[in-house]
């Protein structure tokens, strides 16, 4: 039987669900947006397959709703469906990156229709809107699930099912640990890059040349500091609680670290870097995460015309598909690393031996 889907807010993620779970002829989707370039956009490129110009009577007519709009519109939207008189049960589900505001406000609804269960698809992009909107986005990620009490195991798993396409891999958290959790490995992290960015600047003030000495490490470790603004004071708006708790354990942190350079400890500051290796090379191993990662290789290679191409047609003659390309500090004429990510551990392998038999020099990503 036929699923009926309204997708409120066809952004980046919800743009993208639509486009995955669209993909099935079980699933007819009905798309809702305020921008109306969006939602023009949606409909000729066939990502909905009808739009309205309000939800109520499309919420009525939905086997499940998917709020893909930021976090403070989500809890406006939970709070507006409560009033809709549904004259069955509905499956309402969100893509917000804060869990805990969220089901507090979908712990309220006094509506029995509504069947409440968070989730959050951890796999993104620095970009926003539908037109960066990809049916892949979520493929190897991880997607969190929060349902609330109403919610039975038979509800959860429909909804799975109808999010089956995006090829993610549910795990299902408590919207508080989920916070908590995403603080630490998403959202202080982004804090930190723009403070990076942030101090750089500063200092580019007495040092003008630092823009150009800003190489391969720098840019690595401010990548998230492009992302979309709005989206990230939105989320640090609605966990402040979490990351301001971040901010005074990495005070802590940075006072030991100070003191260690203070005392000219080397022991103890090698043993730092070496525990924090160690535990950096063992996250390869996992499957992707919130930073999408397949499995990557660096590869030494020259700055010369069709170095790229040599690699990849080595790759492409082993029938190996690579997933994401980067050029790490390449410099006119001098040696440059090529960061290439593969969807398995055998195409890692693989990749790894027939680059090697052909004389490259090369590492893998544990
Ligand atoms: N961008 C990312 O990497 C990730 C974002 N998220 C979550 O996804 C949600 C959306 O983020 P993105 O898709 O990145 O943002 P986006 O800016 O690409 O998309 C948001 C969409 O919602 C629409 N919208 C805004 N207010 C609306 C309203 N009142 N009614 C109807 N439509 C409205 C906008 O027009 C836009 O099309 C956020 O809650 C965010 O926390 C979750 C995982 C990753
Ligand atoms: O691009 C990245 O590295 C991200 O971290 C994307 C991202 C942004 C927000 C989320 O809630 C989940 C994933």
């Amino acid at each position: 039987m036929k699923r009926t889907i309204l997708v409120i807010g066809l952004g980046l993620i919800g743009g993208s669900l639509a486009k995955s779970i669209g993909e099935s002829d079980e699933n007819y989707i009905i798309g809702y947006d305020t921008n109306k370039e969006t939602l023009e956009f949606a409909l000729m490129n066939e990502i909905i397959h009808e739009s309205c110009s309000t939800i109520a009577d499309s919420a009525q007519m939905a086997d499940i709703i998917i709020l893909g709009t930021p976090i403070t519109e989500t809890i406006k939207f939970i709070k507006e469906l409560d009033q809709i008189p549904f004259n069955k049960d509905v499956i309402v589900t969100d893509v917000s990156s804060v869990k805990k505001p969220v089901s507090n406000v979908a712990n309220g609804i006094t509506n029995k229709h509504i069947k409440f269960i968070g989730g959050h698809p951890m796999a993104g992009s620095h970009k926003k809107g539908i037109k960066a909107a990809k049916e892949h986005l979520f493929e190897n990620a991880i997607y969190v699930l929060t349902p609330s009490d109403v919610c039975t195991e038979t509800m959860i798993n429909t909804l799975k099912t109808t999010l089956k396409a995006t090829k993610s891999n549910f795990v299902v958290l408590e919207a508080n640990d989920h916070d908590e959790m995403t603080g630490v490995i998403s959202h202080f992290p982004h804090l930190i890059a723009s403070a990076l960015v942030h101090q750089a600047k500063k200092w580019q003030n007495t040092h003008s040349f630092i823009p150009k000495l800003a190489a391969g490490g720098f840019r690595d470790i401010t990548r998230i500091a492009s992302s979309n603004p709005e989206l990230w004071q939105d989320i640090f708006y609605h966990n402040s609680g979490k990351v301001m708790h971040l901010i005074d354990d990495w005070i802590m942190e940075m006072n030991e670290l100070k003191q260690m350079l203070e005392q000219n400890n080397k022991v103890k500051l090698s043993s730092y870097l070496n525990q924090a290796k160690d535990y950096r090379d063992g996250l390869g191993t996992t499957k992707k995460g919130v930073i999408p990662s397949f499995y990557d290789l660096y590869v030494d290679i020259r700055d010369q015309t069709g170095a790229i191409a040599s690699v990849a047609q080595l790759l492409a003659h082993e029938k190996i598909s690579i997933k994401n390309m980067q050029i790490l500090e390449i410099r006119e004429g001098i040696t440059g690393v090529l960061r290439l990510s593969v969807p398995t551990i055998d195409d890692q392998k693989k990749s790894y031996q027939v680059l090697h038999n052909n004389g490259y020099e090369l590492m893998l990503e544990k």
